[in-house]
């Protein structure tokens, strides 16, 4: 390998340049900053090639499908669907490379300079970098690690095409006949829902006694995958898992006991994840990592070395893009000297589910367990006009409040459009609102908004597409 034998300058150097690491590198080339982006294979990171944007491109595509089931009613005449699985793979293939010259595009119209190599610290002033057989040298003023993380198989696992994880399997080149999805996070349930309408035949096993959102989502949840015919085993450990070339055999506990066994011919697994710091020679530097490995960070995202910044996934708790481009964003403002930091507490969760999920804020069970006096109130998707036109009535809005100070506490919702429902939710509880500020506004008629306007609504017993509750029948006596 020839090595470089001066050192260039920059004044912001950002290893990787995934969300995290592009977002960072345009806010700051914004600020003023003279910006440079190592990235070692494809801007755009995980996200944009092999997680948030293809899974969607799937998901989209089973929305469709499911939606075929309602052109009848409109006398919309067509045939029974039926997928072409490599035109799917085009278009995603289409959509990822667009979206990637887009940033590209934005990258190279704020002058942010992108270095194609593998980045390691040679101090905490210098990054190496590996260019092919050259090696060249950087000093920076400050860097920032945005370099994600990757899936870790457990090893009793074994290696196999059909068996797949978060990064893998939106890269398969057939419809699975028969999967089998086991964990019971928003990455399982979308590849449970989205494999179900494009042809699978799925079964999910849940790790847990049920999905974490709030139990009336999950109430909804449950009625409609077993409407949609997707068997859901709950509470189940992997015990073991055996595969040939053709299936693969998963062995299952419950309360280390009855053991079941399922086989299809591809397993989805839930995977736990580590941070991609395997080459950066961290200690070199001396950061301060938590047990597992991540990054520790503060709200400005500083780790225990002055010059060093890290965002998005290598920094773990929440694995997700939107952290990393809103961690990106403060970090570079942060470096421009600019007040930011960064706060979690309103973080949706998004699934895009068949049909959607979309949650911000507390659920009840976590309200009342700390300590506020719960209120809630929900509104069922068929008991709005919109929903009825367009055919969408399963579903569900639920939000809940702290009844002594009126203060919103969580909005969840089941059901179409459900992530396009939750922008006004969290900006709702971002702002500290009560129901009557969400009462107050005029919402557009017919349309899905109105679901959440009745559930406001409904915390004052006052939504008029619900029937009246007891006590309130009992003071108009
Ligand atoms: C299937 C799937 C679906 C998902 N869906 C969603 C979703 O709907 N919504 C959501 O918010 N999140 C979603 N995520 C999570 C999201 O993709 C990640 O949280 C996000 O990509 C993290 O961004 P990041 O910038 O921290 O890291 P990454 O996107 O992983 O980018 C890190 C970059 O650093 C580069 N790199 C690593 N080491 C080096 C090095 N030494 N030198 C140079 N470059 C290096 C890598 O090549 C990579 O491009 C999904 C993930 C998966 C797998
Ligand atoms: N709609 C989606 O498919 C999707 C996917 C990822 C993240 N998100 C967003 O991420 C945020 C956090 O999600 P969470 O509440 O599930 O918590 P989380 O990010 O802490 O993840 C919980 C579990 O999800 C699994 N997981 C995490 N990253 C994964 C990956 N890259 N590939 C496969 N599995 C992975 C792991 O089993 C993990 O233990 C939410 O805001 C959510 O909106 C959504």
């Amino acid at each position: 390998m020839v090595v470089g034998e001066f050192a260039e300058h920059r004044e912001l150097i950002i290893i990787g340049g995934g969300p995290g690491g592009y977002n960072a590198a345009i806010r700051a080339a914004q600020l003023g900053i003279q910006v440079t982006v190592i990235e070692q294979d494809q801007l755009g990171g995980t996200c944009l090639n092999r997680g948030c944007i293809p899974s969607k491109v799937f998901s989209h595509a089973a929305q469709q499908v499911a939606s075929v089931a309602d052109f009848q009613s409109f006398g919309i005449c067509v045939g029974t669907p039926a997928v072409d699985f490599a035109q799917l793979i085009s278009y995603k293939d289409q959509i990822i490379q667009r979206l990637r010259s887009g940033v590209e595009n934005l990258c190279q119209a704020n002058k942010v300079e992108i270095i194609r190599g593998r980045a390691n610290f040679i101090n905490d002033n210098r990054i190496g970098v590996e260019l092919g057989h050259r090696f060249e040298l950087f000093d920076f003023n400050q860097a920032i690690i945005a370099t994600g993380s990757t899936a870790v198989m457990p090893s009793t696992i074994g290696e196999n095409d059909r068996i797949l994880v978060g990064h893998t399997v939106y890269e398969l080149n057939e419809v699975p006949e028969e999967l089998i999805v086991y964990g019971s996070d928003a990455y399982a349930l979308e590849v449970a829902c989205s494999f179900h309408k494009l042809g699978s035949a799925v079964s999910m096993v849940l790790d847990n006694k049920d999905f974490s959102f709030d139990h009336t989502i999950n109430r909804e949840l449950r009625r409609v995958l077993k409407k949609d015919k997707i068997k859901v085993y709950r509470g189940y450990q992997l015990e073991k898992v055996s595969s040939d070339s053709n299936y693969v055999q998963v062995g299952l506990l419950k309360n280390n006991q009855k053991e079941i066994s399922l086989s299809g011919t591809h397993l989805y697994m839930a995977t736990a994840l580590q941070p991609a710091t395997t080459s950066l020679e961290l200690n070199r530097l001396g950061v301060k990592c938590s047990d597992h490995g991540f990054i520790q960070v503060d709200k400005q995202l500083r780790t225990s070395v002055p010059s060093i910044f890290a965002i998005g996934d290598v920094t773990g708790g929440t694995f997700s893009a939107t952290k990393a481009m809103k961690q990106g964003k403060v970090a570079a403002e942060i470096i421009a000297g600019k007040p930011s930091e960064v706060d979690l507490t309103m973080m949706p969760t998004i699934v895009r589910s068949v049909p959607p999920i979309a949650t911000v804020g507390l659920t009840e069970e976590e309200a009342k367990e700390q300590g506020f006096q719960v209120k809630t109130s929900q509104f069922s998707y068929s008991g709005n006009s919109y929903t009825m036109i367009s055919n969408q009535k399963s579903g569900v809005a639920k939000v809940i409040k702290d009844n002594n100070s009126d203060l919103l506490l969580g909005v969840h919702t089941i059901g179409a459009n459900a992530i396009e429902l939750i922008g006004s939710g969290i900006i709702a509880l971002e702002m500290a609102g009560r129901d009557e500020d969400l009462r107050f506004p005029l919402y557009p008629h017919p349309s899905y908004n109105e679901i959440l306007l009745e559930a406001m609504e409904g915390l004052s017993d006052s939504a008029i597409h619900m029937k009246p509750v007891e006590s309130q029948l009992e003071k108009s006596k």
